[in-house]
């Protein structure tokens, strides 16, 4: 079988009709792997991939990246690392790229998504924090956003712990001390740890590790999250506790939360008015969560004793270094939380993985702009995406008038539990067949949903549970389009909706029902559809004009009432019949009409 259906193609992003694959496509990917090459562990599959005559792929490196990644990288594409590149230039050279790896030095913003023109497919944040990269534009223009969500945890954990005891011991001023030839003891003279409170804001990752370390300098540790379960919390000895009261109590404040719109700015004048004097606070999650000119107002005050900063709100800071950098009170590192040699090895591991299979058709387990679907029901569903696009398809071109369709049910014939039926890339399939042939939209599993918002296109879905045999997660899939006219009135049910249904048999896509009649065509290149009195000779009459037009039949099926009632006759044809033909067939007396399909 030949599927041409692709949620995303890699390759050539999306435009990907003529593609000929052995077997059905994932999210993205690139011609010629099958689906059990695309399941497979990426790190097990890049030579096979390099080696595969398939074009490769161009990666732009734009933040230093470790070895290991960049050796990965290489083995599946032409990499080139261009580090510190002005947004001018990363923006001229964008539209050369498949994929970029970014760290937090590279802003991945709407322009640059305009500036690559539909090439860039992939963008890997090597490391957690994804606020340098604007996700609602990496949606819309269907571009993957994946992260190494893991590698950099236990660095970052430490570096705050080494942030919070250099702080308390003023090891930093001490040295600098030293190094200036003098001997200041009673001027670095520290505070102790043990028995203190550390609130740790964001019990996520990071924070997590931080309160295990702080336990373990014998702080008594609590938290503030407002999404953390509770008993995660309590299950590491912390105390889940109200903003309010995590600042009012804690010696220590450290901060865990992610950059977002609603935690930006979150440590201001009144956030600093509620910590008890002399404070000592810790920063190596995200310099925006922080109104600097607030706590530099709370290090004068003497509310905050001392603030020890990996992170800054602009970095590098302009001018000569930040002020807060400048403050006696204040220890500051430049963004070092995840520069451990062993983080960074594994993070760029991690990422390059990540962009790879991304670029090979696979599902990331840390796509943040796309749904985790998992192999086991990709590879389930997977019969069903080439039906699915293919209906939409049909369905678009059913409806008269070219306007397209507005509002779209499925119904989804299934044995499964509704519950255990993930029907997101079908839903996506339907729209991309839908949408594609009507516009220029290209529409992959990414930007689905929000494609169809765009066009106005509402879908709602339904499961119907059957009796089949569980091993079909799917028995049918059929669209009922309302609010529409049909080019082909036989489509339409009782209930004045075009109704369409598929199957799929032997690993093919069917059409098994139009309107109300059953039909059984293969939904593979085009086909000809004709409603027409049941009676003898109407093959022969549309095969013998057909025939006379040098148009080759590939299959012919006819679904009728019942015995010389009426019928819908689906003819295969291997080339487009012109229109002088189409209008010959629905001329012949007792064919009431017919219409041409692409499929
Ligand atoms: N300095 C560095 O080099 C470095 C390294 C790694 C991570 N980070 C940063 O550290 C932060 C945490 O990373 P992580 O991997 O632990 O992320 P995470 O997603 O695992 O944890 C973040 C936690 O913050 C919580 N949270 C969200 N909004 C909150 C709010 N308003 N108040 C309190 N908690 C809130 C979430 O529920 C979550 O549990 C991120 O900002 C990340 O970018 C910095
Ligand atoms: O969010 C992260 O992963 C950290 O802030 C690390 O950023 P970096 O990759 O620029 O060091």
């Amino acid at each position: 079988m030949e599927a041409a259906t692709s949620i995303w193609c890699a390759s050539c992003n999306l435009s990907n009709q003529t593609h000929k694959k052995q077997s059905y496509p994932i999210l993205p990917s690139l011609h010629k792997h099958s689906l059990s090459t695309n399941l497979r562990r990426t790190s097990t599959t890049l030579n096979s991939a390099a080696n595969s005559g398939s074009p490769w792929p161009s990666i732009l490196v734009s933040d230093k990246l470790g070895e290991a990644g960049l050796h990965l990288l290489r083995q599946f594409g032409h990499v080139e690392c261009l580090y510190n590149l002005s947004s001018d230039e990363l923006c001229s050279r964008i539209g050369e790229f498949d994929a970029l790896v970014v760290r937090s030095g590279t802003r991945v913003t709407r322009r640059l998504f305009e500036a690559a023109k539909g090439r860039l497919k992939v963008v890997g944040r090597a490391g957690v924090g994804i606020d340098n990269v604007d996700r609602q534009a990496a949606t819309e223009f269907g571009c993957l956003v994946v992260n190494a969500p893991t590698a950099n945890t236990i660095a970052a954990a430490e570096h705050g712990i080494a942030l919070l005891t250099a702080m308390a011991r003023n090891v930093a001023r001490a040295d600098a001390s030293m190094k200036a030839g003098k001997w200041e003891r009673s001027k670095n003279v520290g505070v102790s740890v043990v028995g203190k409170t550390l609130a740790v804001m964001g019990f996520g990752r990071v924070g997590s590790e931080v309160a295990r370390r702080g336990k373990a300098l014998g702080m008594r540790v609590i938290a503030h999250d407002p999404y953390a379960p509770a008993d995660t919390v309590r299950a590491v000895g912390v105390d889940l506790v109200s903003f309010d009261e995590a600042l009012s109590t804690a010696h220590f404040v450290s901060l865990h939360m992610p950059l977002t719109p609603s935690t930006r700015g979150l440590f201001d004048d009144r956030a600093f008015a509620k910590m008890a004097k002399g404070v000592r606070f810790i920063n190596v999650a995200r310099g925006g969560l922080v109104d600097e000119d607030a706590l530099l107002r709370a290090l004068d005050s003497g509310i905050v004793a001392q603030a020890a900063v990996d992170v800054l709100s602009e970095e590098p800071p302009s001018g000569d270094a930040s002020r807060l950098a400048q403050h006696e009170n204040v220890i500051t590192t430049p963004h070092l939380g995840a520069s451990t040699k062993e983080a960074q090895e594994q993070v760029a591991v991690e990422i390059a993985e990540a962009v790879v299979g991304a670029l090979r058709g696979e599902l990331s387990a840390t796509a943040l702009n796309a749904p985790i679907i998992s192999p086991q029901v990709m590879s389930a569903l997977g019969p069903y995406v080439a039906l699915a696009e293919k209906l939409g398809r049909v369905a678009v071109q059913l409806v008269a008038g070219g306007t397209g369709i507005q509002s779209v049910k499925v119904l989804y014939a299934s044995p499964r539990d509704p519950d255990d039926l993930d029907t997101r890339i079908l839903r996506a399939m339907i729209t991309k067949g839908i949408i594609e042939p009507i516009s220029d939209a290209h529409v992959n599993l990414v930007n689905a949903d929000f494609i169809a918002k765009q066009k106005h296109l509402r879908i709602s879905e339904e499961k119907v549970a059957t009796n089949s045999s569980v091993d079909q997660p799917v028995e049918s899939i059929q669209l009922q389009i309302s609010g529409a006219a049909s080019r082909f009135e036989s489509t339409l049910l009782d209930n004045g909706r075009i109704s369409i249904q598929g199957s799929v048999k032997q690993g093919v896509p069917h059409l098994t029902r139009v309107g109300a009649f059953s039909v059984n065509v293969s939904l593979e290149g085009n086909v000809i559809l004709c409603h027409q009195l049941d009676q003898p000779g109407m093959i022969g009459q549309v095969g013998n004009i057909l025939g006379e037009r040098n148009v080759n039949v590939s299959y012919m099926s006819v679904g009728r009432s019942g015995k010389r009632g009426k019928a819908i006759m689906a003819i295969g044809v291997d080339e487009e019949p012109d229109e002088a033909t189409l209008k010959e067939i629905g001329e012949v007396p007792a064919i009431y009409e017919c219409v041409f399909l692409h499929l």
